[in-house]
């Protein structure tokens, strides 16, 4: 039987996707080959290349990219192709609420619920249904799995899962979920490969890409995360602001006549790096502009995060490792750099030279914490699962 899962990782800003080869379930599987399926000028695109650097897909499609159903339809022929046949497709669903934990495999019944949490998670939710949709109606026979987003931080206990709310809203679901766990599941085992023996280390990981987030790791589970009930809270992100004082929002519904649509709007897709720059919500282009906004969002945007990795050590009682990961964290080593000189008060030394490398450990001999950069393969969690959902039967 082949033993390749096509994984779709569905963010705010991409459709990324992998092919990996699966073995058992407690194995993380190497991708064969990686793209991405973009929205271009109003039409589908679709890269993809091997692993080794080998061309796979170059792909525009005719037609209007509204519609996913012929942009996943010939992913799906791509990949059957390239792999002689698929066990399955796998998906990343942001958002599980408070019923979904374990990866499972999508009936119409599970569909239909986890698009009931779209009003949860508005921004990210319709970019996985879209997909896996459409892969359902062209092929039922296809077997689909969903790994959920919300997963791996079900280990929060107490203060880290609650609102300061009237407890009745708490029996509602109005409590703390966090997500990004695909990526900090992947960290937890790569970390446990690179520094065997490491995993009681009081541990922040800081997700920083288009969404942004940080996790408080120790024993290889989530102790305590930035995002809460959305993927809102917590850092600076491309386009949505993080931590906000709810009384703007009271203040722009009663002076601005602002309703739900309006805030939405806002805070999902005008605020963050883009609405402080005014420019744009991509780090690299706002690192090589040289403007009081570019610089305004830049700054704040290290603040945040130095400022809630000591928010995050305080619910870990210390901090013994850093581990950057995500597109910024992977790949802005000034970003790194400046938010390691916010946090030397916590003995964090970054090491100027192994941060341009980028790879592996980063802080200085003198560094009393470990700093790591640690990419993050959140499809080859994906296709872990879908492997082990298939396996279970
Ligand atoms: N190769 C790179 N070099 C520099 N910056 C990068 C690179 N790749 C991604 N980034 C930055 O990472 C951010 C996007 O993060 P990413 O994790 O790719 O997005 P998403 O959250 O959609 O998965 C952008 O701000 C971008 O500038
Ligand atoms: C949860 C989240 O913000 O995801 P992404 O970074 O893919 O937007
Ligand atoms: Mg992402």
């Amino acid at each position: 039987m082949a033993d390749l899962v096509l994984s779709l990782n569905a963010g705010s800003s991409s459709v990324k996707f992998g092919l990996h080869r699966v073995s058992d379930a407690a194995t993380m599987p190497e991708a064969v080959a990686r793209g991405a399926v973009k929205a271009e000028a109003g039409a589908w695109r679709l890269s993809a290349e091997g692993s080794d650097g080998t061309p796979g897909l170059d792909e525009t499609l005719a037609g209007a990219s509204d519609d996913p159903a012929p942009a996943f339809a010939r992913l799906l022929a791509w990949a059957e192709e390239a792999s002689g046949g698929l066990i399955a497709v796998g998906h990343r669903v942001v958002h599980g609420g408070p019923d979904f934990a374990d990866p499972v495999r999508l009936t119409p019944a599970r569909i239909t619920a986890i698009d009931r949490l779209t009003p949860l998670a508005p921004l990210h939710q319709p970019r996985c249904l879209g997909p896996i949709r459409a892969l359902a109606a062209i092929r039922p026979d296809l077997r689909q799995t969903a790994s959920f987003d919300t997963a791996f931080h079900r280990t929060m206990t107490g203060p880290a899962t609650r609102y300061g709310l009237p407890r009745e809203l708490e029996a509602e679901g109005i409590r703390r979920y966090g997500f990004h766990g695909l990526s900090y599941d992947y960290v937890a085992h790569r970390l446990e490969a690179l520094e065997p023996g490491s995993r009681g280390l009081r541990t922040v990981v800081a997700h920083l890409g288009n969404g942004a987030s940080l996790c408080a790791l120790k024993d290889g589970r989530s102790v305590d995360t930035t995002m809460g009930f959305s993927v809102l809270d917590g850092l600076l992100m491309g386009t949505r602001p993080g931590t906000l004082d709810p009384g703007v929002l009271i203040y722009l519904m009663r002076e601005h006549g602002y309703g739900a649509d309006q805030l939405e709007e806002m805070l999902y897709h005008r605020s963050g790096l883009l609405g402080v720059s005014g420019r744009s919500s991509d780090m690299r282009e706002l690192l090589g502009h040289d403007s009081a906004g570019a610089r305004d969002a830049v700054d704040l945007f290290v603040h945040r995060a130095a400022q809630q990795i000591a928010v995050m050590a305080t619910s870990l009682a210390g901090l013994d490792r850093l581990v950057f990961t995500g597109g910024i964290g992977e790949h802005q080593p000034d970003i790194r750099a400046a938010i390691g000189r916010r946090l030397a008060f916590l003995g964090v030394v970054v090491d100027p030279a192994g941060n341009d490398v980028g790879d592996g450990r980063i802080s200085a001999d003198s560094s009393r914490v470990t700093v790591l950069v640690v990419p993050t393969d959140e499809e080859a969690v994906i296709a872990r699962d879908a492997a082990a959902v298939c396996h279970a039967g």
